[in-house]
């Protein structure tokens, strides 16, 4: 089961650019949670300083009741045993083959035996769907497979947290889509508490049970999935919709002239798009962090949206969820009868 992961106060800054300020969250244990914000509001240096690779200039960042920056060199070291990270190009060493690069944190972390190595690199390039490919070079194999190679990297010990620094970029939508059910899988298979950055507008809107945003030196809002889907806040609005009319321009904030020019077009952004369903896993069962569609926007008497919560094939997930979860439950338990 994943960690909590608390961080309290965070502010980074090179020289006498801050990059940003105050940053306090809470990403739930086994939950998956996403990044957003503008290029260059911080994204990647946030996950390097929550690994401890970057030092903040002050704040807390709480792991399994350490606090991460503010450790020895010797307990970071520790601490980061429990992290996975698959960084942006998959970082993998391109003088050895996948086996080897899968291997590595292996025979660098742990004392494990050869054959032990063996049996988890192959379970893992298995579980990423690259079962065969041990001999390839990352020169000869596609940027897609090169990310589930990162990813099987990232998952050979074992961690409790996961960080993707855009997996999707340079992906195509379709290999995104699959990448997006990997991790949604892996999720429900290993329960690792999840931080993914990404720029995909559709990744953020299906995949996560959180969203941050990070926009000019701070984070403007972190919470459910549907709060930020649901939120009438310029920035968040914005960016979660892909829309031109909003704060965020070319460079991080409009001009003056852009601004005009958008007052006289007009700057209504017209109403909110539908919330869509969550992606599900693709085996159809339940993760043990997944909330009811719906769920938060009831508790806080928001309504959705016209036309949310329904899928590509019609079905109101709304109405049938109850039904769903009573068939997935009915399911699991004869799966365990059948166990014993
Ligand atoms: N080691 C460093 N030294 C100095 N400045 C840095 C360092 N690392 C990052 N920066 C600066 O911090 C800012 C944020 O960079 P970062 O890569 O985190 O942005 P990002 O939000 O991930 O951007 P993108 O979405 O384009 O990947 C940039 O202005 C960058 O130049």
């Amino acid at each position: 089961m994943g960690v909590e992961i608390r961080v309290e106060g965070l502010t980074k800054s090179f020289g006498r650019q801050v990059i940003w300020e105050d940053v306090t969250l809470t990403l739930p244990a086994g939950e998956i949670s996403v990044l957003l914000g503008p290029s260059g509001t911080g994204k990647s240096v946030f996950l390097k300083t929550m690994v401890g690779l970057l030092k903040p200039d002050r704040g807390h960042c709480w792991i399994d009741g350490k606090d991460m920056p503010n450790l020895r060199e010797r307990d970071m070291y520790e601490v980061r045993k429990l992290f996975g990270v698959l960084f942006q190009d998959g970082a993998l060493f391109g003088s050895m083959n996948l086996y080897d690069n899968i291997a590595f944190p292996l025979r660098e972390h742990t004392r494990k035996s050869e054959s032990e190595v063996r049996r988890i690199v192959l379970e893992k390039m298995e579980m990423v769907g690259l079962g065969g490919a041990q001999n390839k070079f990352p020169g000869e194999i596609s940027g897609g497979m090169r990310k589930r190679a990162g990813l099987a990297r990232a998952l050979v010990l074992d961690p409790q947290i996961i960080l993707c620094d855009e997996p999707d970029s340079g992906l195509d939508p379709v290999r995104t889509v699959l990448l997006n059910q990997l991790i949604v899988d892996l999720n429900a298979e290993i329960e690792a508490t999840i931080l993914i950055v990404t720029h995909d507008i559709n990744t953020a809107r299906t995949v996560p049970d959180n969203i941050g945003m990070l926009f000019r030196r701070e984070l403007v809002m972190f919470g459910p999935r549907e709060m930020l889907l649901s939120s009438e806040e310029p920035v968040v609005r914005q960016f979660l919709n892909a829309r031109k009319v909003g704060p965020i321009g070319m460079s991080e904030e409009k001009d003056l002239s852009e601004l005009e020019a958008e007052a006289r077009l007009g700057r209504d952004p017209g109403p909110l798009p539908p919330i869509p369903p969550q992606l599900m896993t693709s085996d159809g069962r339940l993760r043990r962090t997944q909330h009811a569609p719906g769920e938060w926007l009831r508790t806080h008497g928001v309504t959705p949206p016209e036309g949310s919560f329904i899928d590509e094939m019609g079905r109101d997930w709304l109405q049938e969820w109850p039904k769903y979860v009573a068939e997935m439950s009915a399911g699991a338990g004869r799966h365990s009868e059948g166990a014993h």
